[in-house]
């Protein structure tokens, strides 16, 4: 059981999966001890002793980042990786001037309505590399009354021998698939956390990555990124079509793109096709696999502990919700007693595969990419390349790599998790929306219900 509240002693307890949501403001503390981080958490000399970071982020707000880190840690050399272009980016360089340790990298975005959308962080310790995957921006907004999701690696050592792109890989291929992300950046800025990730020992690894980054890939290029990554890693490392081909598929996101006039456009048979893909298939699947999505309705936005300001971070706007309203019949509500997060609203997003029975599943994704094809990626040329626009990253937890079965034991409730059990972030089943419940689309004015906070929502 839990001891102490340390943050190295929070991560020990959620070993091996290491997957944790952060700590919301203005719930019980029932809820904010166990397999819960908040960025200082993460960042504390609990967790190691550091010598510099880089941050891959969307959003930044430099004063409150730096604030984060310990006294100690705040003039150690930082990099911070955005997708800013013209104003954004001077801003974003005004903000860290008085910061002489913050140097920037920003990302190539070749491909219209591409944004890096990554968030990553590589913490360098005197006594090695710590990696870390999440949802959040670096902003203090989403890190206050918002659940979001981390996955936290453990500190892998330095290899006694010199760099090296494939000594220290783990089964999982972390180090081949994490090199091959950063070197996609072709970013001279990189290059020396790219030479320190090839200098450690990465073998304690125990998820595989599943990034994304822009452009049109072709041939086998076209299996190391977006849905066919994860399609190819199902392939590989999926449940046996036996088992789990009957089961569900779980999608559950905070932002939606344009997903075509129907379904058999991209959702249900692309997309799909991925997220359904079993060991030694990836046909068709085989039985119509049951597809819920999970998006907070505009009720979960008005009560929430925000209330309508949660919506400014769930940018699904009418003029694209106008063109697919056959995708809100697959929405379910956002529900989390099970983690005292009913009304901290979603910008984690995640994708699973739970049993039919709801106690297990076959497997379990935390990732920055929302339910777009600018995200996953689309098919073009007759399925011969995959056309992604943004750059994301996330880490796909596989059963036979961290618990002795063949599926997790999964639940949302905390209070009664075991150790090896899968704690998830919402409940299950998933909720269906009532026929009164609407999908939150933030460009839509609520001037009749007010929030939880006694305001109206009056979107310009
Ligand atoms: O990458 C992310 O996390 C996000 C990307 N785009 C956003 C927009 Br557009 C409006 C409000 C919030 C977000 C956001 O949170």
């Amino acid at each position: 059981s839990l001891t102490s509240k340390e943050p190295i002693d929070i991560f020990t307890h959620a070993q091996p999966l290491s997957f944790f949501l952060t700590k919301v403001h203005g719930i019980s503390s029932d809820y904010n001890g166990a397999y819960t981080m908040s960025l200082r958490d993460i960042l504390s000399e609990s967790m190691g002793n550091l010598q510099e970071s880089c941050q891959f982020n969307y959003m930044f707000e430099i004063p409150w980042l730096i604030q984060q880190y310990p006294t100690s840690f705040r003039q150690k050399p930082l990099l911070c990786v955005h997708g800013f272009q013209g104003g954004q980016k001077a801003g974003l360089e005004a903000d860290a001037r008085k910061f002489t340790n913050i140097k920037f990298c920003q990302a190539k975005l070749e491909m219209p309505y591409g944004t890096h959308h990554t968030k990553m962080m590589f913490l360098m310790y005197d006594n090695g590399l710590r990696v870390v995957i999440h949802t959040a921006n670096l902003i203090e907004r989403d890190w206050h009354q918002k659940t979001q999701g981390i996955w936290i690696s453990p500190v892998f050592p330095k290899l006694k021998s010199g760099p090296s792109p494939t000594q220290g890989d783990s089964p999982t291929h972390f180090k081949r698939d994490l090199l091959q992300y950063v070197a996609a950046y072709k970013a001279y800025q990189l290059k020396d956390w790219q030479d320190h990730i090839s200098r450690h020992d990465l073998s304690s690894a125990n998820v595989f990555i599943v990034g994304s980054v822009p452009g049109r890939h072709m041939a086998e290029k076209k299996h190391w990124f977006g849905h066919m990554k994860l399609r190819k890693l199902l392939n590989e490392n999926g449940p046996v079509k036996e088992q789990a081909s009957k089961w569900p598929v779980i999608g559950q996101f905070s932002s939606i793109g344009s997903l075509g006039a129907s379904k058999e456009n991209w959702l249900s048979v692309e997309f799909l096709q991925s997220l359904a893909t079993v060991k030694g298939t990836s046909s068709v699947p085989l039985a119509p696999v049951e597809f819920k999505l999970i998006f907070p309705t505009v009720d979960n936005v008005r009560t929430s502990l925000e209330g309508y300001p949660a919506g400014g971070s769930i940018p699904y706007s009418i003029n694209v919700a106008k063109k697919q309203p056959w995708l809100h019949s697959y929405f379910h509500q956002w529900k989390s007693e099970g983690r005292g997060r009913n009304r901290a609203m979603p910008h984690i997003k995640t994708y699973c595969r739970p049993s039919p029975t709801w106690g297990e599943a076959a497997w379990f994704l935390v990732t920055s990419s929302n339910l777009s094809k600018a995200a996953w990626g689309a098919l073009e040329k007759k399925g011969s390349q995959l056309m992604i626009r943004s750059y994301e990253i996330g880490v796909l937890f596989i059963p036979k790599y961290l618990v002795e079965n063949a599926v997790f034991k999964c639940s949302s409730k905390v209070k009664e998790a075991g150790q090896k059990t899968f704690v998830l972030p919402y409940d299950l089943p998933p909720r269906a929306y009532t026929k009164s419940d609407k999908p939150w689309i933030w460009d839509i004015a609520h001037k009749e219900l007010p929030d939880s906070n006694g305001n109206m929502w009056c979107p310009s």
